[in-house]
């Protein structure tokens, strides 16, 4: 296979397009121009005249311009405009002709992209509706007492026979089926569950850490047989995947079933989870909000009780913005640790190698992580894939009764958090203490510059070029048209428009953002960023280490589940999961509390400097009672252990105070 799977056709295409539409109107404009190109300089006249009197600066560079172009192409005789019609007309005819043709391939590609999209809606539609017909038939009481277990309590009857796999499959099956008519977060049900379970159910396989557990998957983990499209439909051209990918061969291993398959954003880098294909996702907690993402399939399958354990993925959030959202457990562990390739390059060119994506578990308690980590790092895994390190989970650290130093901080200096979710930390922290662990003040450092010069240069180094190409052959989730259309202005002016950005939103990093998204210019520049990095991981590590800390618990996102369709105005608070990524720290999610009627009250006080703070003080203001909020625990690398420890202490110092 070439480079990329990416076809020439879409790269030519987006060319093409985009040097029509920046050059057409000045050709017409030659076209109507009389000798002295004055009918130009009247209509760019009256133009600038309707925007404003402030564009006569402008009026008078653009003239000058053109007067001077047209000069120069009277003088180089090469066309004789000096009211010469019919050359005017051909200049005319082949500029419409182009447009025609522009907009005749516009139409021809919409249509194939929309039959595309149709065809695996369909497949999608009908698998979920055989499912419907075809499921185990399973007494309503017996599904309900296997839902109401835990995943020990289940393992445990699973093992012992009193539970066989199949009525499991078909218990989570029913409730998935059920809660997805609400929320949309099944991309397609698993074929292949029915008979894996069978097999769980020989005696002899029972004995396998995993035997009999449904589990649920996202999207763009490769397994065989089905579309990883990441929301991209341009990537159903290439046929379902061939292979599963490792995580998927390790989870079949150790006698997991995989049963759904869940929704995710287009192209995965936002936390809005909404694609062309399989449409959107919503919040268990409240329809009309959204689930996260970019793994948010898997926070509102989990979110409603109709999974276990879930797999999602993360590069910048996509484990823990969802879990945060929905009231899930997650860990997001050191990319490495579970193979930094992950399942999120679903097309060559995506890959970059300063910020890995990294699988990892989602689920409804601690102990389920836990016991999810203990099973996959098997020697099976190691040898599938030798780049993952041979390191087994770590029982001793994750059980030690040590006294931990943890760091807290409630604000990363940037968007400040909502008071439903200051008072999540506060529980947090005072369950930890309660637990007599020492609590110290951590201050991070400058995140505006970490996000925008580090993980959005990082993420989008190629300018969004290759991204931007897949867009050719692609519809846009109305989640991101607004910033895949400023994408297809050329870089002078998409530059422009983030200092007026800046200005607008009285907030320097959504223009950096945008500028850092018109990537880095050569080789030197990208060694220049890596160095970067490794400079901010260094200095960061060195904080830690002056407070001699064991872990940091912090907020995990500034707010609560936003309304759907809202994300775009929100995207600052990612700074809050990105930091994590930029460092390569593992961190996992704990829900600690609810948001009340006080908090919402207490948002009055909320501060509206900057457009983000505007609108989080719109969205969360009202109609957020009962949102789940979860602390963030962030241990050193490859110390995945150390995380969950703490989590499972916040966990049980947050169920004391309740009680108490
Ligand atoms: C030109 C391409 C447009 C792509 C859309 C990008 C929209 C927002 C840009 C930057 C925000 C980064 C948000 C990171 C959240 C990533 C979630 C994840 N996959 O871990």
């Amino acid at each position: 296979m070439s480079y990329s799977r990416q076809s020439l056709m879409c790269r030519c295409y987006g060319a093409m397009k985009k040097c029509f539409v920046f050059t057409s109107p000045f050709l017409l404009l030659i076209a109507g121009a009389d000798k002295d190109g004055n009918l130009i300089q009247q209509k760019l006249h009256s133009i600038c005249c309707m925007v404003g009197e402030g564009c006569k600066y402008l009026y008078d560079v653009i003239s000058d311009t053109f007067s001077w172009g047209i000069q120069h192409v009277q003088d180089t005789g090469i066309f004789d405009c000096n009211g010469n019609l019919e050359l005017r007309v051909i200049i005319a005819s082949v500029v419409l002709g182009a447009y025609s043709l522009l907009l005749f391939s516009y139409v021809w590609k919409s249509r194939n992209i929309r039959a595309r999209i149709r065809l695996k809606q369909d497949s999608c539609r009908a698998s979920i509706n055989d499912l419907k017909k075809n499921i185990i038939q399973v007494p309503s009481k017996r599904v309900e007492e296997i839902l109401s277990c835990n995943f020990q309590e289940l393992r445990r009857r699973l093992k012992k026979g009193e539970v066989t796999a199949t009525e499991a499959l078909a218990a989570f099956q029913q409730k998935a089926l059920t809660e997805n008519d609400r929320l949309n977060f099944l991309v397609e049900p698993v074929k292949e569950a029915e008979d894996l379970a069978k097999d769980c159910d020989q005696k002899t396989n029972r004995d396998r850490p995993l035997n009999g557990i449904p589990v649920s998957i996202k999207e763009n983990y490769f397994m065989e047989g089905y579309h990883s499209t990441g929301g991209m439909s341009t990537l159903l051209k290439y046929g379902t995947v061939k292979e599963d990918g490792v995580l998927v061969k390790v989870l079949k291993h150790l006698g997991a079933v995989p049963f759904v398959r869940t929704n995710i954003p287009q192209l995965m880098m936002t936390f809005e989870c909404s694609n062309p294909i399989y449409g959107c996702t919503v919040n268990p907690y409240n329809l009309k909000r959204g689930p996260g993402g970019s793994s948010g399939g898997e926070g509102a399958i989990l979110g409603a009780e109709a999974s276990i354990l879930g797999w999602g993925s993360d590069i910048g959030g996509s484990l823990r913005i969802p879990s945060h959202f929905c009231g899930v457990y997650c860990l997001k562990p050191t990319a490495g640790r579970l193979g930094s390739k992950s399942n999120e390059e679903l097309d060559e060119g995506l890959v970059q190698s300063l910020i890995n994506p990294t699988p990892g578990p989602m689920a409804r308690d601690v102990d389920t992580l836990v016991e999810a980590m203990k099973a996959v790092l098997c020697p099976f895994m190691f040898e599938l894939d030798p780049e993952i390190p041979p390191i087994p989970f770590n029982t001793e650290v994750y059980e030690s009764k040590k006294k931990l130093r943890i760091g807290y901080y409630y604000s990363d200096g940037y968007v400040t958090c909502i008071p439903g979710v200051k008072r999540g930390l506060d529980e947090a922290l005072e369950g930890l203490k309660n637990r007599k662990h020492e609590l110290v003040e951590f201050v991070v450092p400058d995140v505006r510059a970490m996000f925008s010069e580090l993980f959005c240069k990082a993420c989008f180094g190629d300018g969004s070029e290759h991204v931007m190409n897949m867009f050719n052959d692609d519809m846009v989730d109305p989640t991101i048209t607004l910033i895949v259309l400023m994408h297809q202005f050329p870089k002078f002016i998409q530059k422009y428009l983030s200092y007026i950005s800046t200005w607008v939103t009285n907030d320097r990093v959504t223009g950096e953002q945008m500028r850092a998204m018109l990537g880095v210019g050569s080789v030197t520049d990208w060694w220049e960023l890596t160095g970067k990095v490794i400079e901010f991981r260094k200095s960061f590590l060195q904080k830690w280490k002056d407070l001699e800390l064991d872990a940091v618990v912090c907020p995990t996102f500034p707010y609560v589940a936003p309304p759907t369709g809202a994300v775009k105005y929100l995207i600052g608070g990612v700074t809050y999961t990105t930091l994590y990524n930029v460092l390569n720290f593992p961190a996992g999610c704990v829900p600690v509390t609810k948001v009340t009627a006080v908090d919402q009250i207490a948002m009055q006080d909320y501060p509206s400097n900057m457009a983000v703070e505007k609108f989080i003080k719109k969205y969360f203001s009202a109609d957020t009672g009962g949102l789940p909020v979860t602390v963030q625990c962030v241990g050193l690398p490859y110390q995945e252990e150390m995380v969950l420890r703490v989590m499972k202490e916040v966990e049980l110092g947050v169920a004391d105070l309740k009680q108490s």
